[in-house]
């Protein structure tokens, strides 16, 4: 049995909380030493996890003590678990003891519908081997009302929904909450942010007295403070009571001991050099594993895809365009390794300005006054402020939320395409890679001013202020013990490529945007399983929209752009490109000289033949030369 002291995961003394935190903490080394249900204990091995994480450690019996707890711990560093495994042993527990009706005992509430299909999974994964002795349910799953209604009327043990549905739900009498012992907010510094303050306050008067609050955070910025206050001073009644004090989980003592995993590069290029540069890793492989490309938008994410696609490059999309349960198989085939790389437009990205959210928040109550999963603005207030163009109102899915709290699984490598508007936003979106122990690496492209509305053709206004973001994002990092470092890329190393660049770029039109986006969508409704039995029905209508779309060739394929040949290679092969070494040496310079010297030789025997032939090695030469170009 061994148990591991950590004395340095120091609870802030500014904060209040109960005795536990207050005696030397131990991080166990075995989740058997946890005292959880076997059948839970038989998921955990299942899963192969080993050692529980520090957060999981700290805060598992804590919860299973009774406590009111707000955890802030890093991204990635299994809050989900640290949350679903004690209130599961409790339901398993009580229901062993208790011969009780069946009521709603833990409340899950996540800020978006990716989150909570996330949760629910691994809900089920945990729960496999308990039969019908729990249940859990998502109703944040676009449906008929009746069908939410009926599943809410068995009374499920564990409901994971947004704040929105919650609030829908139990004003409609469908939700009851009088039996609940836990509530859990999950990304609780986001859900504020979302527009979900009226909703809390909605929840609030609906809670039993003695509920058990639970909020999981990766910040303990003041959003959590309001939050706390909303939710911990009220009584059953809903009048104002003393408020509680949940007790603080401050992982950041034990996180700035532990080594950094992630590397976290910049490099500084023009417009049109994003391009050159994302096909350049890609083609020549300089980073391997799976990749997430963050992008500023859906339209940027389809002139990606079919940029990349012309090189024989394929990718997956992720977008809030995208119907919930399409987003939600998306990152599956990801995690699954159907896909290398995910484009993911972080168009509602964690926003606000670095100084406050008061902004935000009145664009998010403006959106919540709109019914959900219908047309609504794009929530980035502050972007759509300044630039009128993104203004334009589009499908897209408010409770989508890509940079926050999504577990993709092994991603070696985030590339900010588009540089983020906050350094918020930065961290989640680093969040993704590095997970669980894991190594990974960001790398940023940023657009200098003075390069910026250089090329029309490929400028988004979102870069404008590239540099003066990227100062606040080193800044954060130098605060959390992280380096941004330049990332040493030679440029003229890759001339050979522009030509080809300029090519492809020139083949992803507007229209062709256009129709992927389309097409895109087209499919997702296809696939749906409502339509798929109209279709069923009508089969003519789905061969018209197929025909449609074989007759859309919304980009030019150029084949001859899947091939590198040898010539366009950097001498000196990838590591002539970057010095750096989170890069793999694709070529050795000894290769190559045994390349070049194949290379001579086959043009010597060429020579020989055409002398053979009786023709001027010379003039044949030439004809060849030319006809290539
Ligand atoms: N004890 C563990 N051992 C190994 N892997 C784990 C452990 N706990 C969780 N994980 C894995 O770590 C990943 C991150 O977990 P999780 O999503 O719960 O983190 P998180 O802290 O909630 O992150 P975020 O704030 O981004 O939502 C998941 O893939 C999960 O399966």
């Amino acid at each position: 049995m061994s148990k591991r002291k950590l004395n340095q995961l120091d609870i802030p003394e500014s904060v209040e909380h109960g005795d536990t935190a207050s005696q030397p903490i131990e991080l166990t080394s075995n989740f058997a030493h946890l005292e959880l249900d076997a059948r839970l204990l038989k998921a955990v091995t299942q899963e192969k996890f080993a050692t529980p994480t520090p957060v999981q450690a700290k805060a598992i019996p804590l919860i299973l003590k009774g406590e009111d707890i707000l955890a802030r711990a890093k991204t990635g560093s299994g809050k989900t678990i640290a949350y679903l495994l004690p209130i599961i042993h409790y339901i398993l527990q009580r229901k062993q003891s208790l011969e009780t009706a069946n009521s709603v005992s833990a409340l899950i509430l996540v800020p978006t519908k990716e989150l909570a299909s996330q949760v629910t999974s691994t809900f089920k994964s945990f729960t496999r081997f308990c039969g019908s002795d729990i249940k859990g349910e998502n109703i944040t799953r676009k449906e008929d009302a009746v069908v939410t209604c009926a599943r809410l009327a068995a009374s499920p043990d564990v409901v994971i929904a947004t704040p929105g549905q919650t609030t829908r739900w139990v004003n409609e009498g469908s939700l009851g909450l009088d039996q609940l012992k836990y509530l859990v907010v999950d990304e609780a510094d986001l859900v504020l942010s979302y527009g979900y303050e009226e909703d809390i306050e909605n929840i609030a008067p609906a809670l039993p007295a003695g509920f058990q609050a639970i909020l999981m955070s990766a910040t303990l910025r003041t959003e959590v403070d309001r939050l706390t206050s909303l939710l911990l001073s009220r009584n059953s009644t809903g009048s104002s009571a003393t408020q509680r004090k949940p007790t603080i989980l401050d992982l950041s003592a034990y996180e700035a001991a532990e080594v950094p995993k992630l590397s976290q590069y910049v490099v500084r290029c023009a417009e049109d050099e994003k391009f050159l540069l994302i096909y350049t890793i890609f083609k020549l492989q300089l980073i391997k594993g799976k990749v997430i490309v963050f992008v500023a938008d859906v339209d940027r994410c389809y002139r990606l895809k079919l940029f990349l696609e012309q090189f024989g490059v394929r990718s997956c999309v992720l977008n809030s365009e995208l119907p919930v349960n399409s987003r939600s198989h998306v990152v599956q085939e990801f995690n699954k390794g159907v896909y290398d790389i995910l484009i993911a437009a972080d168009d509602k990205e964690v926003i606000g300005n670095e100084e406050g959210s008061s902004k935000r928040r009145k664009v998010s109550q403006e959106e919540q006054q709109q019914a959900e999963g219908i047309q609504s603005e794009d929530v980035n207030g502050d972007i759509t402020a300044k630039h009128p163009s993104a203004k334009k109102s589009r499908k897209d899915d408010k409770e989508y939320g890509i940079s926050r709290g999504l577990d993709f699984r092994n991603v070696s490598c985030v590339l900010n395409f588009d540089l983020p508007a906050t350094s918020k936003s930065y961290t989640h979106r680093i969040g993704r890679t590095a997970r669980a122990g894991q190594a990974g690496m960001a790398l940023s492209f940023v657009i200098p001013k003075e390069k910026y509305r250089k090329h029309k053709p490929t400028s988004i206004p979102q870069c404008e202020n590239d540099e003066k973001t990227l100062t606040k994002i080193e800044k954060k990092q130098a605060e959390a013990g992280s380096n941004v470092e330049e990332w040493q890329f030679d440029m003229t190393k890759l001339e050979g490529f522009r030509y080809r660049l300029a090519d492809a770029l020139r083949s992803v039109t507007r229209i062709a945007v256009r129709e992927a986006r389309a097409k895109e969508l087209r499919n997702e409704l296809i696939n749906s399983a409502r339509l798929k039995q109209h279709f069923e029905e009508n089969p003519d209508e789905l061969r018209h929209l197929r025909r449609h779309d074989e007759e859309t060739h919304a980009v030019k394929m150029q084949p001859h752009l899947r091939h590198v040949p040898d010539y366009l290679l950097p001498s000196g092969g990838k590591a002539a490109v970057t010095k750096d070494s989170g890069f793999v040496g694709m070529r050795k310079d000894k290769e190559n000289r045994i390349r070049k010297a194949r290379a001579l030789n086959k043009s010597r025997s060429r020579g020989r033949l055409a002398k053979a032939k009786g023709l001027d090695p010379l003039k044949s030469l030439n004809v060849r030369g030319r006809g290539k170009k």
